[in-house]
């Protein structure tokens, strides 16, 4: 398990050294224990998880529970520390949100018939990475499980999968790559191998160490990187086990045959994923291939800045995510935000969505959206059928979330025969998914009680006539009140005793209660069973018999109930398949929904797609700022224009602090991302040509943990992005150069700016107080200047107007800003002043020099004689000797320049 196999055996010698020296119960904590030495061990003893010696010291750390010492084994005191076993699951929570691994061993010998310890194991093991249990998952996040295999020729294989999921994702990237695929794919736990370079492995601690920030979740988000031993990163074996699991005989239909390092990651993935849940997950049935052009990239500094997630500050909302969520269930809120951070190049199927969002505000999506309303998360009930972990009130709640499936199915089919305007295929293809698998919500129905218990093992689960054993068992309960009051009447009326009550409870079982002034009429067939202070309790062999008839039958009655589910659990599996078409289509159907409502509540409009390069937004807006003036009621939104094309890839824009330059740039992006994923977008007009990427260069506070500083840190985004951006990216830079001294902001500003005009030439948004680069556009084809509009009121104040107009900005209100931001009037006077002095002093020495002229060319290097010797050569027309001759000089030339002669 986690890390065991950095030295298996010497962790198992270690462990299991002396073990005959401990009492039998501690040997056999200490065999289960070696085989799990870096993950906690709950081992079960009666209503508690005890954990022992260091793991209790560690537990009683970090769970701040009480460290106990009680008796001996090896001649020490046995530590240990314990949780209830009824309220396990918050401190598996917390464990696991430290990063912690926890091995859950479970009694399941039977305690009466053991002869020493009663038989343990472990059932299953909680990690980061493969949560399932309803209590440690949030509605609204996966937990995703991710394997690395360091390949050959700086190659990486990925594999992940979210256990309560039904896909497994294959994909493989330059080793450079790595970072923004994790970063992408966001894992709770990355396993990897014992045996990479210690590079590798420095590459990922630093991936750990930087998490918080690269995760976008702020100082909360951990990693966990748990060790696996090197054979389990099997290419061969990997192509097998996903052959397997796929029920198929080559991954040639998935495009999946030639991705070896994808493969042997897969391979510890799911031996991984069994292991931890002691079984085969049955239910993962699809295979998805990601390929690094499939997506429009979105770097997580992108992420970040747009607030898609979560916002600068790290809270959840308001985000773009929180805006569009009015998902009804959490299937479809995990689905959403897949579909925000996963936008498709391709627009086949923004189109898709987009004509099925179309036809849903026609009134349809009200209709559905009160069917979906409070509907089970069949996704992750169904993950947990196929592991047996469902509980009793998930399954009813899935028999009548199944039963309303059939109603939105046939809803949605009416309104679709009814001529639902051009509903496109998408919606068509959902009804036909949402078709439940036929008598399944029948069986669960007939075989649940409708309220059962929350556990099995309680009882009260199966419905009466499901079973006519389990029936005629409850049925010596359920006569026992009736016997009970029988048999009081009759021995009141043999003894005499009016107030003679017969009675049960858990402790003592049942009994005759006779108060102490009646005990002189107590028969002699009265056994005594318990002295209290004023009364005597009693039981006579009638009541033994039936004593014992009543307690069998509630044991056997139990376990006819535990074994009645268990054959429930099985049945179920044959539906797996089905109920996974079923959750895809629900959680579409209820995204698309959202969107409906959205678009429709919002205002929004649909975009058009165009095969030339071009962003082109009529009266866009910012909708999370725009929702949340209209929250404040701080007046409205103003909404602006932007025309990219050809002719003009680039704006400079210009504009007082606090007069909307982020926010303009932002929405263009905001736009950009909602439109590529199929959504509505908040404009009145919106037409896009193929985007690739969208980057973001946007003023961040000190990277303190990873020890850059801003201006560093500025400069190492600002590099990404000149690398990575092509003519059909976006990209969005704010105030670059502001971290250092002026000339230096401004010479880095304006080369940054060219590179991206002239080389790059991919949409940029250039936000800019250098009035400097106002100028740009006069030199440069493709730019234009644009700028936010103010206006300076009565009495000196600014007033921000919002409106993006052509050409630059007049002037850059600082110093009114400052005023309005309360700095004290001597201050302000006093920078009006300098101001003015500067001001002055600048016309009198206006910049000579041409920030944009081409730098001068560097002098061309002289050529290496070997480059020159293999350049003079012609390979046709040389005979086989003279080949070998050249070859000779080649080499001579080259041993020359290696020892500098
Ligand atoms: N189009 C708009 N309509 C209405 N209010 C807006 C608009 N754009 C921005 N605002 C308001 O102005 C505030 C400041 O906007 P923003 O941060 O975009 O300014 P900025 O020009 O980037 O400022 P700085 O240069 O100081 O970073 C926003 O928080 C918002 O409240």
């Amino acid at each position: 398990m986690p890390r065991l196999a950095d030295n298996p055996a010497m962790d198992r010698s270690a462990l299991l050294q002396d073990i005959d020296k401990h009492t039998p119960m501690m040997a056999q904590y200490l065999r289960l224990k070696a085989d799990y030495p870096d993950t906690l061990l709950f081992y079960r003893m009666g209503d508690f998880y005890e954990l022992f010696y260091d793991d209790a010291e560690k537990a009683a750390r970090l769970l701040d529970i009480t460290l106990t010492r009680r008796g001996q084994s090896a001649g020490q005191p046995v530590v240990m520390a314990g949780v209830p076993f009824h309220s396990v699951e918050t401190y598996l929570a917390r464990l696991i949100k430290l990063g912690e691994s926890v091995a859950i061993c479970e009694q399941i010998g039977d305690p009466a018939g053991a002869k020493g310890p009663v038989e343990r194991k472990v059932v299953r093991v909680v990690t980061p990475g493969t949560l399932t249990d309803a209590e440690l998952l949030n509605d609204k996040n996966e937990s995703v499980l991710l394997a690395v295999h360091a390949g050959q020729r700086h190659t990486c294989g990925l594999a992940w999968l979210s256990v309560t999921q039904g896909v497994i994702h294959l994909a493989q990237c330059p080793r450079s790559a790595l970072r923004a695929w994790v970063t992408r794919i966001g894992p709770s736990e990355l396993l990897h191998s014992a045996d990479v370079t210690p590079a590798f492995e420095q590459e990922l601690q630093d991936l750990q160490r930087q998490w918080p920030a690269l995760s976008g979740q702020g100082p909360g988000a951990r990693l966990s990187l748990a060790l696996r031993p090197a054979w389990a990163f099997d290419a061969a074996l990997g192509a097998r086990k996903l052959c397997e699991q796929l029920q198929a005989s080559s991954l040639a239909g998935w495009g999946a045959q030639d991705l070896p390092d994808a493969h042997a990651a897969a391979s510890a993935l799911l031996d991984y994923a069994e292991h931890t849940q002691g079984r085969a997950l049955t239910h993962v049935r699809q295979l998805h291939v990601a390929r690094p052009q499939e997506h429009i990239e979105l770097p997580e500094t992108t992420r970040r800045n747009l607030e898609l997630i979560q916002t600068l500050r790290g809270e959840s909302a308001p985000t773009l995510f929180s805006l569009l969520d009015t998902c009804q269930t959490g299937m479809g809120s995990r689905l959403l935000k897949r579909w925000l951070l996963e936008p498709p190049r391709d627009r086949t199927l923004a189109r898709e969505r987009q004509q099925a969002i179309t036809c849903l505000r026609d009134g349809l999506h009200a209709g559905l959206r009160q069917a979906l309303k409070g509907a089970s998360d069949v996704e992750r009930i169904t993950a947990r059928i196929a592991l047996r972990q469902a509980r009793p009130r998930e399954l009813v709640g899935l028999a009548q979330t199944l039963q309303r499936t059939q109603a939105l199915a046939d809803q949605l089919r009416q309104a679709l025969q009814a001529g639902a305007p051009s509903a496109g295929e998408l919606l068509p293809r959902l009804a036909e998914r949402l078709q439940p698998p036929p008598g399944c919500a029948e069986l669960l129905h007939h075989a649940l009680l409708p309220e059962p218990a929350a556990l099995v093992r309680d009882g009260g689960v199966i419905n009466h006539g499901y079973d006519s054993e389990l029936d005629e068992l409850r049925a010596i309960q359920t006569n026992c009140d009736g016997f009970l009051l029988d048999l009081e009447a009759r021995e009141r009326q043999r003894t005499g005793i009016a107030n003679l009550r017969v009675q049960y409870n858990k402790v003592h079982g049942f009994y005759i209660e006779v108060t102490q002034g009646q005990l002189d009429k107590v028969p002699d067939d009265y056994r005594r069973r318990q002295t209290l202070k004023n009364a005597e309790r009693f039981i006579t062999p009638e009541l033994k018999a039936f004593e014992d008839k009543a307690l069998s039958a509630q044991e056997r009655a139990l376990a006819r109930e535990k074994w009645l589910y268990e054959d429930l659990l099985d049945r179920l599996q044959a539906h797996l398949g089905v109920l996974s078409h079923i959750t895809q289509a629900m959680a579409t159907l209820d995204v698309l929904c959202a969107l409906a409502e959205r678009s429709l509540t919002l205002g929004w409009c649909a975009p058009e797609f165009a095969i030339e390069p071009c962003i082109e937004i009529r009266a866009g807006r910012h909708p999370v700022v725009e929702a949340r003036l209209q929250e404040t009621g701080a007046g409205p939104f103003i909404p602006n224009d932007t025309v990219l094309g050809p002719k003009a890839r680039m704006q400079i824009i210009t504009g007082p602090n606090m007069g909307g330059k982020s926010t303009y740039m932002r929405q263009v992006a905001v736009i950009v991302l909602l439109a590529s994923m199929g959504s509505y977008v908040p404009a009145s007009h919106c037409r896009l040509g193929p985007i690739d990427a969208i980057h973001t260069r946007i003023g961040a506070a000190d990277d303190l943990a990873n020890a850059q500083s801003t201006f560093m840190l500025e400069m190492t985004e600002a590099a990404q992005i000149l690398h990575n951006a092509s003519p059909h990216s976006l990209v969005l830079m704010d105030e670059i150069g502001r971290g250092t001294s002026t000339f230096d902001g401004l010479a880095l500003a304006s080369a940054i700016a060219t590179h991206l005009h002239d080389k790059v030439k991919a949409f940029t948004l250039f936000a800019t107080h250098y009035f400097e680069l106002t100028e740009f556009p006069a030199q440069h084809h493709a730019a234009v200047n644009v700028h936010v509009s103010a206006v300076e009121g009565q009495g000196r104040d600014i007033v921000f107007l919002h409106q993006i107009e052509p050409g630059p900005a007049s002037r850059s209100y600082g110093v009114q800003v400052a005023r309005l931001a309360g700095v004290p009037a001597a201050v302000v006077q006093h920078a009006r002043h300098t101001l003015e002095a500067l001001e002055a002093q600048s016309a009198s020495t206006r910049l000579q020099v041409d920030l944009f002229a081409a730098p001068p060319a560097a002098p061309a290097p002289e050529p290496h004689p070997l480059e020159q010797a293999l350049a003079a050569i012609d390979p046709d027309a040389l005979s086989p000797r003279e080949a070998l001759d050249a070859l000779y000089h080649l080499h001579h030339l080259l041993r020359q320049s290696a020892s500098g002669t």
